[in-house]
């Protein structure tokens, strides 16, 4: 709980103990714990398949059918796992908002942008106030908006629309805002404009990326995924700058970032989804890997998950 001039609110989100498994056995998501709050930007990041996404749609309910998820995703203090359809509906748009990753993908190409931007007063019984599509598009930086929100879809640039799908899903303020890879299908030097946009409109601000140039910009905190579970976690400039995980500093180096020098690929290939390892996961990939490590799984302590690493 925080406490701000006497008055004592939820974090915006907690997530304890969150176990995903798939239908098909597949253990996407192991024992994962977050916590954010009010104001914050969240970087989830990690190699394809660790996880990023099934933690998204699990925070918004949005996990296919006949999955089995155990543990608690609270956001503001109202629990998500095993919610019923209505109240995952009222609680979408007003306490959590989605931003997908292709704006043209998310949008109707037969009606107008303002169509979509009012979709998100539509989708709770309500008619947008006069003016207010108009004023939210130019919030989030859309010139001569009245005009170009007559337009069709195809009509934008990707940047543009995908700032006109964020004011949609964040017309009314919700507390927390998960982004799953909103800018990957956009040109590089469009995608800081938009991410600078996506935190000025969104409260809390959870991002899947897996551009940690960006995230390194525009996260306050990062959380690294490997095999369904968080190995390192903390202040961006910190894991960035300074990781402690041999797993994280292989994702860096493998990372093509300016001053960075020439990527080197991750050696190796993730284990099955299916496979439960005793020890670490990252184990059988790691260089400074032993005994303990393949044995024992690694408790994420002090930011980190690792038997190998010095603490001080
Ligand atoms: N509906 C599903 N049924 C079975 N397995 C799934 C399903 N959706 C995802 N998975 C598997 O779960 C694992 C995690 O997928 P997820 O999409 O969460 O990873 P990710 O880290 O977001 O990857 P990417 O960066 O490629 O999007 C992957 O191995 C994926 O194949």
């Amino acid at each position: 709980m925080n406490e701000t001039n006497g008055v004592v609110t939820a974090p915006v989100l907690s997530v304890d103990g969150l176990d995903v498994t798939y239908a098909n056995g597949a253990r996407a998501v192991r024992e994962l714990s977050l916590a954010l709050g009010d104001g914050e930007c969240l970087a989830l990041v990690g190699e394809s398949g660790c996880g990023k996404t099934t933690v998204a749609r699990a925070l918004l309910g949005l996990l296919p059918r006949r999955t089995r998820v155990a543990g608690s995703v609270r956001i503001r203090g109202t629990e998500v796992v095993g919610a019923s359809s209505r109240r995952l509906r009222r609680l979408r748009g007003t306490d959590v908002a989605y931003v997908a990753q292709d704006p043209y993908a998310a949008c109707d190409p037969l009606r107008t942008v303002a169509h979509h931007v009012e979709e998100g007063w539509r989708a709770k019984g309500q008619r947008p106030p006069d003016g207010q599509v108009t004023a939210r598009l130019a919030e989030l930086g859309i010139e001569d908006a009245q005009h170009r929100a007559r337009l069709r879809p195809h009509q934008w640039s990707g940047g543009m629309l995908q700032r006109a799908t964020i004011a949609g899903a964040t017309v009314h303020g919700p507390a927390l805002t998960v982004a799953d890879e909103a800018t990957s299908a956009l040109d590089a030097d469009l995608s800081d404009g938009v991410l600078a946009a996506l935190r000025a409109a969104s409260n809390a601000l959870l991002l899947v990326s897996h551009d940690l140039a960006l995230v390194a910009k525009h996260a306050d905190r990062v959380a690294v995924m490997y095999h369904g579970r968080v190995v390192e976690t903390g202040r961006t400039g910190d894991v960035i700058g300074s990781p402690r995980h041999p797993y994280t500093r292989a994702l860096l180096l493998a990372a093509p970032r300016p001053g960075a020098g020439l990527p080197r690929e991750l050696p190796g290939t993730p284990p099955s989804l299916a496979d439960q390892l005793p020890g670490c996961s990252f184990a059988p990939r790691c260089a400074h890997s032993g005994d303990q490590c393949r044995e024992l799984l690694p408790l994420l302590t002090d930011g980190v998950a690792c038997h190998a690493v010095e603490r001080s």
